[in-house]
């Protein structure tokens, strides 16, 4: 659990259990530190110079402003923490690099960088002095004052509950002052999705989506859903070929939110499948529908990556929407188009995705959720498209009739990639494929002991 303390600052701060900030835990912290080392473990490490990196040069006198202004609210971090950089800003957070300047005074099992292992054998602790070592970095993940009290403590008390998993953020520690909350992530280097997407091969995709399904496959048997899975909240070192997933901040444990959808009731799903799929239009709506009351769902994450179910306000959302946005991610890269979904609201998204499955699978999904689909828009067809077919287009692959040309064919590897897409994409959330199973899925099944950690 998270607890108050008071730090030798004043500050009340929450802290997690390894006690950091915790000034009682100083005691064994100064054993810890105070463990001799034996230089020729850690010559590797000397030899290595302090990283240098855009990152690590702020030169916007706005961003040198902002740190200022964390210091003066936080007095005393900067004995803890040296701020570096702004690294990330999103709706509901600002995220800085900083160094950690008492590292060595910590058990630090939260880093998967560990040192230990250079160390000689008595020396249980595996930390030795700064001027031995490469700095250590964290991320400071400022969660701004518009976010609701109950919202922060779900974030942390959820990062706290995921602890010990690679491909998932840990927290190192949380404080406060007043309204202010800081959470401190480790930091990890990673490139902008942006930059690299476009030149990764199948082999490539292969690694980010094991490294990404065995960060949900963890979070999943949590029984918690992210919410908000898209290339950001995944920092991916492509180098190293892992990522690491980020940014609970709309998580929520399954069936917190939840209420009775008629896609729970037994047997529908049978009842659906004998629904002739090409049903002309309906015979008509109520002339006064205003006094239904409208149907209310969960519907927090990002435009583009919100599943079906998620559009259709289904009441009983699970985990599965987390395999439809990482599915988002895999279409994004197999067309090299970002965003490849691009909707402003939650209609246009209906839409968007209509156009690829079609009418007669929307008209099926949506009463799985006990709505209607129905449009009289001329692009969105009968039955949509293959996503081969979508992914030949966007990749220029197509022949024409005009010339005379045919399809080109895809290679088997992508072919295998976009049968595990087609997973990922059942439009029924029961059938669609779990974290669990994809791991076990011939596209994620690869050799990843020669990835770097
Ligand atoms: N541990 C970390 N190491 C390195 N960079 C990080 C880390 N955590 C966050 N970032 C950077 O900060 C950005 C914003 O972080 P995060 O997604 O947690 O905040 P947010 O306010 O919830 O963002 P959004 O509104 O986009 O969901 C990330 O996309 C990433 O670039």
């Amino acid at each position: 659990m998270l607890s108050d303390e008071a730090t030798e600052d004043g500050e009340q701060l929450y802290t997690s259990e390894d006690a950091r900030w915790d000034e009682d835990s100083h005691g064994e912290v100064e054993s810890v530190a105070s463990n001799e080392h034996d230089m020729s473990d850690v010559e590797n490490e000397d030899s290595d110079m302090e990283e240098i990196d855009e990152d690590d040069d702020p030169t916007d006198p706005k961003v040198i402003e902002e740190i200022e202004a964390v210091q003066k609210v936080f007095q005393g971090i900067d004995k803890h923490f040296r701020l570096i950089n702004k690294i990330g800003e999103g709706t509901f957070s600002s995220v800085y690099k900083a160094e950690d300047l008492r590292y060595d005074q910590y058990v630090n099992t939260w880093d998967i960088d560990f040192d230990g292992h250079h160390q000689s054998n008595d020396n249980r602790s595996g930390t030795y002095h700064r001027s031995q070592r490469r700095p250590k970095y964290v991320a400071i993940k400022k969660i701004y004052v518009t976010s609701s009290p109950a919202r922060i403590q779900n974030e942390l008390a959820l990062l706290h509950d995921l602890s010990g998993c690679d491909s998932v953020v840990p927290l190192i520690t949380a404080f406060r002052h007043e309204d202010q909350v800081m959470a401190i992530l480790p930091y990890f280097k990673h490139a902008d999705f942006r930059e690299y997407f476009r030149q990764l091969t199948i082999d490539d995709m292969r690694y980010y989506f094991r490294s990404l399904f065995s960060a949900l496959s963890h979070v999943h048997a949590h029984n918690i859903i992210h919410r908000d899975i898209k290339p950001t909240n995944f920092l991916y070192d492509c180098y190293k070929r892992t990522g690491v997933l980020v940014d609970f901040g709309l998580a929520e444990r399954e069936g917190t939110d939840s209420s009775y959808c008629v896609c729970q009731s037994t047997g529908y799903r049978e009842r659906q499948s004998t629904v002739p799929v090409s049903r002309g239009e309906s015979s008509g709506y109520p002339k006064n529908d205003s006094r239904r009351p409208s149907k209310r769902a969960n519907r927090a994450g990002t435009r583009g990556f919100r599943a079906p179910e998620v559009l259709f306000k289904c009441t009983n959302q699970t985990t599965k929407i987390d395999i439809w946005s990482a599915g988002v991610i895999l279409l994004t890269m197999l067309t090299k188009r970002f965003p490849f979904f691009n909707s402003a609201d939650d209609v246009d998204a209906t839409i968007e995705i209509a156009t690829i499955f079609g009418r007669a699978r929307m008209r099926q999904c949506a009463a799985l959720h006990g709505c209607v689909f129905e449009t009289s828009i001329p692009t969105i067809s009968e039955k949509g498209f293959t996503l081969e077919k979508i992914i030949l287009w966007a990749t220029s692959r197509t022949g024409s009739s005009a010339s005379g040309t045919s399809d080109q064919k895809m290679p088997p590897d992508e072919v295998e990639a976009v049968r595990f897409l087609k997973r990922c994409f059942d439009l029924d959330p029961e059938r669609r494929i779990s974290a669990n199973e994809a791991l076990q899925h011939d596209f994620l099944d690869i050799d990843t002991s020669d990835t770097f950690s």
